[in-house]
């Protein structure tokens, strides 16, 4: 069974919690807890496969709270950034974060695919008081080559299943490359070791 590790990355009050609960339960809460990390456990099946799904919700991140963003960063296979199309600063906190995600990904992961990544904004029923239109989330979102939806977590369930559904099966991808890699370079390495074993006796004969 694989398991899959998600963080959930967002300034205050973006809708993070509302949006993974929404895809864990189909159901909208209106107010959660939010002054503690939340670690949620989900067993699912996805093309057939059985899956262990954990999803780290940290409490709120600032641009300024590099702190609270390395642990996910290091722990988690894929990201979620959530943003309120309602509310500017959220956008600039988003931008940040995918900044710091690629930052801390390239120093620990030399030479690795890059790690998938979800852009997404919600609040989608606000669009009444939208501070950032639809174009600049799709252009960021190219701008760190990731997937961009915009959602409601207050009013549907079926974009925030599918948008959870893409990103589980690009970590699968990642977990598979990273296997074949470690299966690959485990092979090289007993070449090389029977090569100078044997080799160099064979050799002297
Ligand atoms: N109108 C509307 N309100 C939403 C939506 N999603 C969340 N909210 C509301 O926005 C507020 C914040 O939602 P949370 O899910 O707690 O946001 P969060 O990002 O987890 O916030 P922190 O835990 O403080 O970091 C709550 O009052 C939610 O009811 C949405 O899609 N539409």
């Amino acid at each position: 069974m694989n398991d899959i590790k998600l963080a959930l990355l967002g300034s205050q009050g973006a809708g993070k919690s509302a949006v993974l609960v929404r895809f864990l339960t189909r159901r909208f809460i209106g107010e959660y807890a939010s002054n503690a990390n939340s670690l949620y456990h989900k067993r699912l099946s996805i093309d057939g496969r059985q899956l262990n799904l954990e999803v780290f919700d940290p409490c709120s991140q600032s641009s300024e709270a590099r702190c609270i963003l390395e642990e996910p960063v290091d722990w988690a296979d894929g990201f979620v950034v959530v943003y309120n199309i309602s509310d500017r600063s959220s956008f600039i906190d988003a931008k940040n974060i995918l900044l710091q995600i690629r930052e801390a990904r390239m120093e620990n992961c030399k030479g690795e695919v890059e790690v998938p990544v979800c852009l997404v904004g919600n609040k989608q029923d606000l669009c009444h008081a939208r501070q950032v239109c639809e174009a600049e989330g799709r252009c960021l979102a190219q701008e760190h080559r990731c997937h961009f939806q915009e959602v409601s977590a207050a009013e549907s369930y079926q974009d925030i299943s599918a948008l959870f559904t893409q990103l589980i099966r690009q970590v699968m991808e990642l977990l598979k490359y990273r296997a074949d890699r470690r299966r690959y370079s485990g092979s090289k390495s007993m070449a090389k070791l029977i090569n100078n074993v044997f080799g160099k006796r064979r050799k002297s004969v």
